[in-house]
């Protein structure tokens, strides 16, 4: 693992998650839909959140059939400045618009994005400054492929290619790691984040009706519990007449595997108030991250 940078600390600050609904085939009315949430989420709570998230595929449908109608190419190159006016994705111009306009980050959940370059049709997260710069963008890097006999099938492969780069980015109150959905059942990209100094992770996402009373809960509280950091999924609003039937219960979970929030199955805005004191005291109390054993095990973190 390179070196990186420390991040100066994690200071409180409040998340809202975007549990979004009316995501149809529309995809202009999915976009406005969504501004009119960023805007909702960051005017009408008690305090202003500082970082607002949104779901897994927000401007399409989702299934493999959708991605490459729907894609958009984003162009965005690491270490370059990113001109938004000039951006060929009207997505990224919405997200960007919207985050300036409420003076927040936001992680603009997933898209299905179309390489300039090679042509390739990826699941991609988008993260704006309150400036509304674009900063980064996260490729689902683990595809959404199981199939599960009588219950269910999907395989994004057959129009998706997988990302390769783990991603986090620095806000002025924390790091945040990313990941979109399946990648929450790798352990190892949360403990890569983890071992960069992130405080909180962010995986909007989108389970199902089968694994999602099985598998949403237990894999965000495990990936807490063994990282020692606040993990969030944030996924889109049940809808019974879609193709895929989202699971819901967006959540927030601390670094003690406390769920500190969490959304029913509908269209909701949750807020949560995000504390360093209980980072410090689940890495005080239970030293896990200085007793680890390298001497028995190898440090995958270090593993290039
Ligand atoms: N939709 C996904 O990427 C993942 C999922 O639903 C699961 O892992 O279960």
């Amino acid at each position: 693992m390179a070196s990186v940078l420390k991040h100066p600390g994690l200071k409180p600050f409040n998340l809202a998650l975007i549990q979004l609904g009316r995501i149809g085939s529309d995809k202009a009315a999915n976009l406005k839909h969504a501004r009119e949430m960023v805007i909702k989420a960051a005017t009408t709570a008690n305090k202003k959140p500082d970082l607002i998230v949104l779901p897994e595929c927000f401007n399409s449908p989702y299934g493999h059939v959708h991605f490459p109608v729907y894609a958009e190419k984003i162009g965005f190159i690491p270490g370059q400045p990113y001109d938004v006016e000039a951006s060929e994705s009207e997505s990224v111009k919405m997200l960007s618009s919207a985050a300036k306009e409420t003076g927040t980050w936001l992680i603009g959940g997933s898209i299905p994005e179309r390489d300039s370059g090679d042509n390739n049709v990826y699941n991609t997260c988008t993260v704006y400054s309150p400036k509304g710069e674009l900063v980064t963008i996260f490729r689902k890097i683990h595809l959404f492929d199981i199939d599960i006999p009588g219950k269910i099938k999907f395989k994004e492969s057959e129009t998706l290619t997988g990302g390769k780069t783990p991603t986090f980015f620095d806000t002025e109150f924390a790091r945040v790691g990313l990941g979109i959905c399946y990648d929450v059942r790798f352990s190892e990209l949360s403990m890569l984040a983890a071992r960069q100094g992130c405080h909180l992770l962010v995986y909007p996402g989108a389970f199902n009706m089968t694994t999602g009373p099985l598998h949403w809960e237990l894999l965000q509280r495990a990936r807490a519990v063994d990282n020692q950091v606040f993990f969030s999924m944030c996924s889109p609003a049940r809808d019974p007449s879609a193709g895929y039937h989202a699971w819901g219960h967006s959540m927030v979970v601390d670094p003690m595997g406390k769920i500190l929030v969490e959304a029913q199955d509908g269209e909701d805005i949750l807020y949560t108030d995000i504390d360093p004191t209980t980072f410090t005291e689940a890495r005080k109390g239970i030293p896990v991250t200085t007793q680890r054993r390298f001497d028995v095990y190898p440090d995958v973190s270090k593993s290039s």
